[in-house]
């Protein structure tokens, strides 16, 4: 497939994008400036769950920061981060940001695209596959194959070039509802990596009518990095369909006033298709015959994009068939997307659950952080550890605990939230590869890192919520990074205190296991726990 021009340009501007200040768009003062708007006053509320939920969107708009400010934000965020790096470089020769003292939880955004741009392959589910049909007596269909689908050959080819053998679970019922005629809605449910993209891809490349030179799908994403990742798998699957092109609606790609899109595909930030729709108009969306959207979840947790998501939703025909994907489905993405899907199809995958079964877990008592630092040395000493990855609290101790690491001797990989996501990527990327023995982290890697050589999970702090209680949620994705692929795994976690000690204990009880306690000077003892 051809892409457009635009691609290259994309490409370049993602690799500065920590360098480069965005451009944005400017906007007349007072939104988008739709006749009949109503403002709300101060102080009125709105009810997003009346039937009249559209006006509602334009209510809480005009009070809301506009499109292009809720995007100057992102960019005065980074220009914060920016702001706040000393000039001090780490271990990984990255810089070292001053605020070192927070803890790092990653933005929903960026652990997506963290996890898009490490995943190696698809993630193995072994849970069925729930459908809700709209229809309870239409039969249901699922493939198992790609021939089953009846794809143009060009995109069969394409399809079979990336490796693809056979539909993966989701895939399996999802793209016979987005292929059916006449087209079906449809909600889908499944975690990160199961193949929604590459579904949704497929469908919209087998959907468009090349020979028509306008845009028929509009797929919107919650961020310009992840537009580019699915324009990506687009070009890719579309390699052998010369004629159907792909335009990226995102920030800084700049059009001259009066164009009209020919590419049958945009992909697109909420922001800028909705400015592309209605105040430029280079794209007519009365036009549009499938429109998906992406990223459900972390959608709605993105400051404005929800009620863009709307806007442009409500500028579509009532024939446009409707893709809705999201790898969580809590209640506020379930509301969302009743909202935007109407009468629809729903297919979950539900995510499997992690098991602590294969790993060994333990403590250590600890007076303070040096007695912690010793004993890892002892562990070390004692142990043949294929690879650690060892969890602190704060990018400060993390920091610390890496020097420290390295003038033992260790090779270590530093990994923690001030590293731009391409940066955390290849960080991780050399510690799967063998290239660093020990990862030292803070929260942004307690979940979908598949390294097979983790033996051991060191939590050198215990992870807490902002109460200060056990965050058990955040000790299962942590631990759950050992103990993979059938192999077993040791996790030794570093108490420091009574409360330490209590915390332990709330974990303990809520996993209904004992974690029994381990001495890291016993050399020999420690040998056998872990030989057993
Ligand atoms: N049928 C298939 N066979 C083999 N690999 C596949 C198949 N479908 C997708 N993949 C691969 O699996 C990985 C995950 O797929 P994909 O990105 O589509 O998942 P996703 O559910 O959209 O994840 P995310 O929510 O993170 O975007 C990718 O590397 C993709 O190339």
């Amino acid at each position: 497939m051809l892409s457009s021009a635009w691609c290259l340009q994309t490409r370049c501007l993602w690799v500065t994008r920590a360098l480069k200040a965005p451009v944005f768009p400017t906007r007349p003062e007072g939104g988008l400036g739709v006749a009949g708007q109503q403002r709300k006053q101060p102080g009125s509320c709105v009810n997003m769950s009346e039937d009249s939920w559209a006006v509602s969107v334009d209510v809480q708009e005009a009070t809301a920061p506009s499109a292009s400010s809720a995007q100057f934000d992102i960019s005065k965020k980074t220009s914060r981060t920016r702001s706040s790096l000393s000039t001090r470089g780490d271990i990984n020769g990255n810089i070292v940001p001053r605020d070192v003292e927070r803890g790092d939880e990653p933005g929903p955004a960026d652990q997506s695209l963290l996890h898009k741009m490490i995943r190696r392959s698809l993630v193995r589910n072994r849970n069925e596959v729930e459908v809700l049909q709209r229809d309870p007596n239409s039969p249901l269909y699922s493939v198992k194959s790609f021939e089953d689908l009846r794809l143009k050959p060009e995109l069969l080819s394409g399809v079979y070039n990336m490796g693809f053998n056979r539909p993966s679970r989701i895939q399996e019922n999802a793209l016979p509802m987005m292929l059916a005629q006449p087209p079906l809605n449809l909600i889908a449910q499944a975690q990160s990596g199961t193949g929604k993209t590459a579904a949704f891809s497929l469908a919209m490349l087998s959907h468009v009518n090349p020979a028509n030179k306008w845009p028929q799908c509009l797929c919107i994403s919650p961020t310009y990095e992840l537009a580019l990742q699915i324009g990506q798998v687009i070009e890719q699957m579309g390699k052998f369909c010369p004629d159907v092109k792909l335009a990226y609606a995102i920030r800084g790609n700049r059009m001259e006033r009066g164009t009209k899109l020919q590419q049958q595909i945009v992909i697109g930030t909420p922001g800028t298709v909705l400015d592309w729709c209605i105040k430029y108009k280079f794209i007519d969306p009365k036009k549009i015959t499938m429109f998906v959207l992406d990223e459900a979840d972390v959608m709605i947790a993105t400051q404005g994009h929800r009620d863009q998501s709307f806007r442009i939703h409500r500028q579509l025909t009532k024939d446009c068939q409707m893709l809705l994907f999201s790898a969580t489905f809590e209640d506020s993405v379930w509301g969302f997307a009743k909202k935007v899907i109407p009468d629809p199809n729903i297919i979950r995958l539900r995510r499997e659950e992690e098991t602590l079964d294969t790993i060994k877990q333990y403590y250590v008592v600890c007076r303070e952080e040096e007695d912690k630092f010793t004993a890892l040395c002892n562990l070390y000493g004692g142990l043949t550890i294929a690879q650690a990855i060892i969890f602190c609290r704060t990018r400060k101790t993390a920091a610390w605990l890496s020097v420290n690491m390295v003038k033992e001797g260790h090779q270590v990989a530093l990994l923690s939230g001030e590293l731009a996501v391409e940066q955390r990527a290849a960080v991780i990327e050399r510690y799967r590869n063998g290239m660093e023995k020990v990862l030292v982290t803070t929260n942004v890697c307690s979940r979908g890192i598949d390294v097979e050589q983790v033996s051991l999970v060191v939590n050198f702090d215990l992870p807490v919520d902002i109460d200060g209680n056990a965050d058990n949620e955040t000790y299962l994705h942590r631990i759950g990074r050992t103990g993979r692929f059938g192999k077993r795994g040791f996790a030794v976690n570093m108490v420091d205190s009574e409360h330490g000690m209590d915390i332990l204990r709330q974990i303990e009880i809520h996993f209904n296991r004992s974690i029994p306690k381990l001495d890291p000077s016993d050399t020999a003892a420690m040998e056998k726990e872990f030989n057993r």
